[in-house]
């Protein structure tokens, strides 16, 4: 009875925890090894790593979005018929992300999160890592060992080789993915496609919903 109460008093306040939220959507994963399924992505606020090419700066703040709760959220992406979830930013991982996929899990969703790996704790329940580190800050090495795909953005020719520098940190059944930075497609296909016939442990991701023109 005594242990009861507790948990429902837990719980409560998990799903009381707060989030500011950028944006949130109910779309097709248009990246990586799930690109193709149904999912709602929740965009939280603030980043910062400071990627010149980021295709969406609105989202560096930390203070200037809207709040949300973890039950709004829960709710929100009930709504809809898929069982995905996909927590982006900004970088999701400056907040504790723990309430938020402790509770999405509970409900029957898959968590999976887009990430640098910058973040001073890595939190969360996750039943798909992506992480994709940036030149610009390093990552928390504790994400290491829980990466399922790794995801390079490629901008420069220079960045096929430091893609490789990674390999060798992460689990032995990730995936590699190389992924051109969107206005460099027409310079580095090229030599990305190359890449990928000539080291086929390397795959392609390309932003099909930027094709798509989806959110
Ligand atoms: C906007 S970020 C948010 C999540 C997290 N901050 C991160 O960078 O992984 C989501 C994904 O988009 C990628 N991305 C951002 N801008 C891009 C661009 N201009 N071209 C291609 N990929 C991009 C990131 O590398 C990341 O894999
Ligand atoms: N459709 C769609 N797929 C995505 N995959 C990763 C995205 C992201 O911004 O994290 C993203 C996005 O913004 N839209
Ligand atoms: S880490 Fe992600 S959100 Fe932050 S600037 Fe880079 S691409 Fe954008
Ligand atoms: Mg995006």
């Amino acid at each position: 009875m005594q242990s009861n109460t507790k948990d429902i008093k837990s719980v409560v306040k998990r799903d009381a925890f707060e989030y500011p939220v950028m944006e949130s959507f109910y779309t097709i994963q248009g990246e990586g090894k799930f690109q193709g399924h149904a999912a709602y992505f929740i965009r939280l606020g603030g980043c910062d790593v400071g990627c010149h090419w980021c295709d969406v700066k609105e989202s560096w703040p930390v203070d200037t979005h809207p709040i949300k709760t973890v039950a709004e959220l829960v709710k929100e992406a009930s709504a809809h018929p898929g069982r995905i979830v996909v927590i982006t930013g900004g970088e999701p991982l400056m907040h504790d992300l723990n309430p938020l996929t402790e509770a999405l899990q509970e409900a029957g969703f898959r968590t999976h999160i887009e990430t640098s790996g910058v973040g001073k704790q890595i939190t969360g329940i996750w039943d798909w890592v992506c992480f994709s580190p940036k030149k610009f800050k390093e990552p928390n090495p504790a994400i290491f060992p829980l990466v399922n795909e790794l995801k390079v953005v490629i901008f420069h020719p220079s960045d096929i080789v430091w893609s490789e520098t990674w390999t060798n940190k992460l689990p032995a059944k990730s995936l590699w993915l190389m992924q051109p930075e969107w206005s460099k497609q027409a310079d580095m296909n090229p030599l990305i496609v190359q890449f990928v016939k000539e080291n086929p442990r390397w795959q392609i991701s390309v932003q099909t919903h930027k094709f798509l023109q989806i959110p």
